[in-house]
């Protein structure tokens, strides 16, 4: 059966994305993104779909997004980060290697501060990313099989332990 070597998930900033690429690329592997595939299958950008369709039309793309990447991908695959808030992705996840990538809430506001526009934190970020990690930390911590801390470390050490958890896994 076909599975991804590592799924990731976590908060935005946490460094799916980031963090995914330098992953694959040490393991040899090449990283999916469903954000990414969110976006191809809808022809625009998530902040367009998000204005123009709306939330749940978005998360109706983003589980038909899991649910393709999770059955066809060998590689690494990088989850939004609201993915997991569906009960059907929830259900897909187990037995899966399931990578968490905490971050605290001072760091991600500083991260999602330096990159690309987010919908869901385009007013007040630090209010809204508060209120997203309490209703989502529970489930982060259910899914994760490996859990990594992500606060004052590069990417290429987060990579490493990624590596040393895999290996014993
Ligand atoms: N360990 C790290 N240390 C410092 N900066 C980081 C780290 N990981 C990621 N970043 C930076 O934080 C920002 C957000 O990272 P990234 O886009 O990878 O997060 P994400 O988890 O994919 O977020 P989203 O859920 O919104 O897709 C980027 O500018 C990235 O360079
Ligand atoms: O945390 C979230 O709900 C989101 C995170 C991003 O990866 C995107 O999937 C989108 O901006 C929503
Ligand atoms: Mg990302």
């Amino acid at each position: 059966m076909t599975r991804p070597k590592a799924v990731l998930i976590g908060p935005p900033g946490s460094g799916k994305s980031t963090v995914g690429a330098a992953l694959a690329e040490r393991l040899g592997v090449t990283l999916r993104d469903t954000d990414a595939d969110t976006e191809a299958a809808a022809g625009k950008p998530i902040g367009e779909i998000f204005i123009d369709d709306g939330e749940e039309h978005f998360r109706a793309l983003e589980r038909a997004a899991v649910q393709a990447a999770l059955a066809e991908h060998e590689g690494v695959l990088a989850l939004g980060g609201g993915a997991i808030l569906a009960a059907e992705t929830q259900e897909l996840l187990a037995g899966h290697t399931v990578v968490y990538l905490q971050v605290g809430l001072s760091e991600a506001v500083k991260r999602v501060g330096l990159a690309s526009a987010r919908p869901l934190l385009v007013m007040n970020p630090r209010s809204q990313l508060r209120k997203l990690l309490e209703e989502r930390l529970p489930i982060y911590e259910r899914l994760g099989t490996i859990v990594v801390a992500t606060d004052g470390r590069d990417p290429a050490e987060i990579v490493e332990e990624i590596i040393k958890e895999l290996e014993r896994s």
